[in-house]
């Protein structure tokens, strides 16, 4: 087991700090989303574990250790990112950007051996993008451009990979599809997954933890504990919406 731990970490921009002394672990094997309503600082969090933002204080370590001392390419080979905007050239195609996943392997040459085409050729099927191969990403629809980036992650096989909210642009049935395959991933491939979402519902019927921003507090616990504790009970400030503890599902009155 591979343990991402976080200690006493404080997050956010020069004057303004969002979230201090943060302590928590995620582990291989394990399905978390990340909830929390518009601009409280889930994109924030995810790109500070990510070390693309720098912290305010406290430390991130991967098996004890920090993330700091990582050179690019190792840190690459544990931990996969997905933003929600990224700076792309429109005219590789489907492939080739998913390809790009293997670079930490390749030495950045570029040169890819047997076992890195099959991992690409049989993620590209389970994530369902194998037809859009050889598809520009200029000619995609927000929901295959954010599936190709998404198996760029996986090709990229590291234990941890972190996705900004991977469902936003997705219809159901894609949203449903890719949430199993998370989840899959986690369970067969010991993978951890730590997904921002706003997609309540299917997060709570399918991960395993939930780590909450809510009124400046940080929850971080198994989703059944979650939802005995009563956290979701009185998650949105209005009587319009309320959690059905059973269904594991908010109704609207
Ligand atoms: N570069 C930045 N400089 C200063 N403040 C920022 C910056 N980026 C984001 N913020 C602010 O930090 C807060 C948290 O933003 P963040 O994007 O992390 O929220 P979020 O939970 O991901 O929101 P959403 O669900 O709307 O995507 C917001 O108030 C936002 O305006």
């Amino acid at each position: 087991m591979t343990v991402f731990k976080v200690e006493d970490l404080s997050i956010g921009y020069k004057d303004k700090t969002l979230f201090s002394n943060l302590n928590f672990e995620i582990k291989t094997g394990i399905l978390t989303s990340l909830l929390g309503s518009n601009g409280i600082g889930k994109s924030t969090l995810l790109k500070t574990m990510s070390g693309l933002l720098d912290k305010t204080s406290g430390s991130i370590s991967i098996d004890n250790n920090n993330i700091d001392t990582f050179s690019i390419a190792d840190f690459a080979k544990m931990v996969s990112v997905v933003l929600t905007h990224e700076n792309v050239n429109k005219d590789l195609t489907v492939y080739e950007l998913v390809k790009l996943g293997r670079q930490p392997y390749t030495n950045w040459l570029d040169k890819l051996t047997e076992a890195d085409e099959n991992l690409i050729n049989v993620t590209l099927q389970d994530c369902e993008i194998s037809n859009l191969k050889d598809r520009k990403l200029s000619q995609l629809s927000d929901g295959q451009l954010q599936r190709t980036f998404i198996t760029r992650a996986v090709v990229q096989d590291t234990p941890f990979i972190f996705l900004d909210e991977p469902s936003t642009h997705l219809d159901l049935y894609h949203k449903v599809k890719l949430f199993k395959l998370l989840k899959k991933l986690c369970i067969d491939k010991k993978k951890c997954i730590l997904f921002s979402t706003h997609d309540l519902d299917l997060a709570l019927q399918l991960s395993d933890d939930i780590m909450l921003l809510k009124d400046e507090k940080f929850y971080h616990n198994t989703t059944t504990n979650l939802i005995n504790q009563g956290v979701f009970d009185r998650f949105f400030d209005t009587d319009d919406i309320v959690f059905d503890k059973e269904r594991k599902q908010f109704l609207i009155l």
